[in-house]
């Protein structure tokens, strides 16, 4: 599917995600919104827990058990939280496609390779010979030498680096308009993680595929990605285009990631860690999320939450923002 540059095609409203608890329901999720447009590679950073899989799972509609929502989660325009079974089906074989943390986890072992690359083209009709053609041509495009011999294989007889190759080239086999990358390079060596992302960053210029895509990683996400939403406790604490982000923070806890990781170049300073732990939405005070942790923290901010305000070329939710405190 091929969408015209700039035409939204995720477009998180208001997410909020409550899940069932002893007592209340736990909120795990807060106002969540953001907006993926074809051929962009938009980032969800922010440290472990605060809710980035969550929000990025819900795309898929792929829900925590007894979680309750409120908000919407558009994909093409259409509202997957509302979707029937049906329609999420087709949506996840067309329109959307993921790709996890652990290759292993999204292929059965026990298939060929060959059977999982070619399975969703077969249930959409198309004939077995041309669904193989089509999963060497996908092979070959994310670098696996002799596809054909691949296609044989199971997936123990491939590295990990090579096998997430398998799963990128599985999940563009529909060319979906949109896909979603929780934390694809992680569980991958330096040199492997290199190649996969400029595997991805290939495709989505060839294809124009919108992409989603979650890391934990600021490095990572400023070699890859054209706008940055940075999450805190179940909430998005300030959005902005890639460069604008990295080089002019607003938010404290954005520069405070900033400030902890380790950069290379000399005369770097060291990194030095965000005060504290994170919290999680449920333990948050009914303020800033990121108060107890933040060094600049005045009485409002643990009294009154923070919108989110214009700033830049997008937006950071913090009551100090305008005072460049983060810079
Ligand atoms: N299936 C589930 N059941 C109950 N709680 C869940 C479930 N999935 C996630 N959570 C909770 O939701 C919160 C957000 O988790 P999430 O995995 O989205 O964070 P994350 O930012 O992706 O972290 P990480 O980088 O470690 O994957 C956490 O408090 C987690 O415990």
């Amino acid at each position: 599917m091929t969408t015209a540059p700039d035409t939204p095609v995720l477009e998180i409203d208001g997410l909020g995600l409550r899940l069932p608890d002893d007592r209340a329901a736990r909120p795990i999720l807060d106002g969540v919104s953001l907006t993926v447009r074809a051929g962009e590679t938009v980032g969800l950073v922010g440290e472990s827990g605060s809710g980035k899989s969550v929000a990025c799972r819900s795309v898929l509609g792929l829900l925590p058990r007894g979680a309750r929502t409120t908000g919407r989660v558009l994909v093409g325009g259409e509202d997957v939280l509302t979707m029937g079974r049906a329609r999420l089906a087709a949506l996840r074989a067309r329109e959307v496609a993921m790709v996890f943390q652990d290759p292993r986890a999204s292929v059965n072992p026990l298939r060929r390779v060959g059977d999982f690359l070619t399975e969703g083209l077969r249930a959409s009709g198309t004939p077995a010979a041309e669904a193989t053609a089509r999963a060497e041509e996908l092979l070959d495009a994310v670098g696996i030498r002799d596809p054909r011999g691949a296609l044989r294989r199971h997936p123990h007889q491939f590295s990990g680096g090579m096998l997430q190759r398998v799963v990128i080239a599985a999940a563009l086999a529909a060319e979906p308009a949109l896909l979603v990358a929780d934390e694809p390079t992680t569980a991958l060596d330096v040199t492997t993680q290199a190649e996969v992302v400029s595997i991805l960053a290939r495709l989505r210029a060839e294809r124009g595929t919108g992409m989603l895509f979650v890391t934990h990683d600021l490095e990572l996400a400023s070699a890859v990605c054209d706008r940055v939403y940075v999450m805190y406790a179940g909430r998005i604490v300030e959005a902005r285009s890639t460069g604008d982000l990295f080089d002019r923070p607003r938010h404290p806890y954005t520069a405070g990631l900033l400030a902890c990781t380790p950069r290379i170049e000399a005369g770097a300073p060291a990194p030095r860690p965000v005060p504290g732990r994170p919290v999680s939405l449920a333990e948050a005070p009914p303020g800033c999320s990121f108060a107890a942790r933040c060094a600049h923290a005045v009485a409002r901010c643990t009294e009154e939450k923070p919108e989110p305000a214009r700033h830049g070329d997008g937006f950071a939710a913090c009551h100090r923002a305008d005072e460049g405190i983060a810079l």
